[in-house]
């Protein structure tokens, strides 16, 4: 059997992920956290895993570089890029939201300014919505922007809510849920359809 190239998002959903790849029969026994070291292999040498940031997954697949992915859903739909979507593992669950001072007003008389980490997803909602935006990609502390009217709203990842109450912001629409998925290079998909099945099967099996 091939070996599977298998991109992991770093950050907080890493140690889920490993988890369930252990409960699935793939085990890294070299992983750890504060490891710094980027490839790792589980013992049997059926999962060769690259340990990517976590925006970078969906492109390492979309190239080829990985067979396969494991990252956030937010990441997927920025990434603007043609995968299969097969699994999801139920980590990280959040929701894209959109917020904002509470007195905030969102109508299609004015070009609205929004700022995120994820520009082509917040294009992509308003525009559907037809509100013309203009969109400021920030990397993190999204927050901050409307406090001090840079921005009249952001687009980002809810989960506590504690970031945007701490921050005197307040949701003004509920966009779309978000956790953790598996992703599938398409052309890996057909030539590497037997490895690549086997492994989903498996994680399946210890998935609710
Ligand atoms: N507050 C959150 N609660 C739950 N899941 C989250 C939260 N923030 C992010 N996530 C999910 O976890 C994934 C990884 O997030 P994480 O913050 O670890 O990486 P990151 O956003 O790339 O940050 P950094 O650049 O600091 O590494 C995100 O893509 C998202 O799907
Ligand atoms: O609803 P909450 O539970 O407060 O979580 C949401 C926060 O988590 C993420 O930020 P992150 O921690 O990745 O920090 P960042 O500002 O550096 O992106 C996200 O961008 C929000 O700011």
């Amino acid at each position: 059997m091939e070996c599977i190239t298998l991109a992991l998002a770093k950050g907080r959903t890493a140690k889920g992920a490993i988890a369930i790849l252990k409960r699935a029969g793939f085990h890294f026994a070299d992983f750890h956290e504060k490891s710094r070291k980027l490839v790792f292999y589980d013992t049997k040498k059926q999962i060769k895993l690259i340990f990517v940031k976590a925006v970078d997954v969906p492109t390492y697949v979309d190239k080829g570089a990985a067979d396969i992915g494991i990252a956030g859903k937010d990441n997927i739909m920025e990434a603007q890029v043609d995968l299969y979507e097969l699994l999801d593992l139920k980590l990280g669950k959040c929701k894209f939201a959109v917020a904002g001072l509470p007195d905030q007003k969102i109508d299609h008389t004015t070009v609205l300014t929004v700022a995120s980490k994820y520009p082509n997803v917040a294009e992509h909602y308003f525009e559907q919505k037809g509100i013309t935006v203009d969109t400021i990609k920030l990397n993190g502390s999204v927050e901050l922007a409307p406090l001090i009217g840079m921005a009249d709203v952001i687009v980002d990842i809810v989960e506590t809510g504690n970031t945007i109450n701490e921050n005197g912001l307040t949701i003004i629409e509920d966009m779309e849920p978000i956790s953790t998925r598996l992703i599938v290079n398409k052309a890996s998909f057909a030539t590497k359809t037997k490895e690549i099945q086997q492994i989903i099967k498996k994680l399946e099996s210890v998935l609710e």
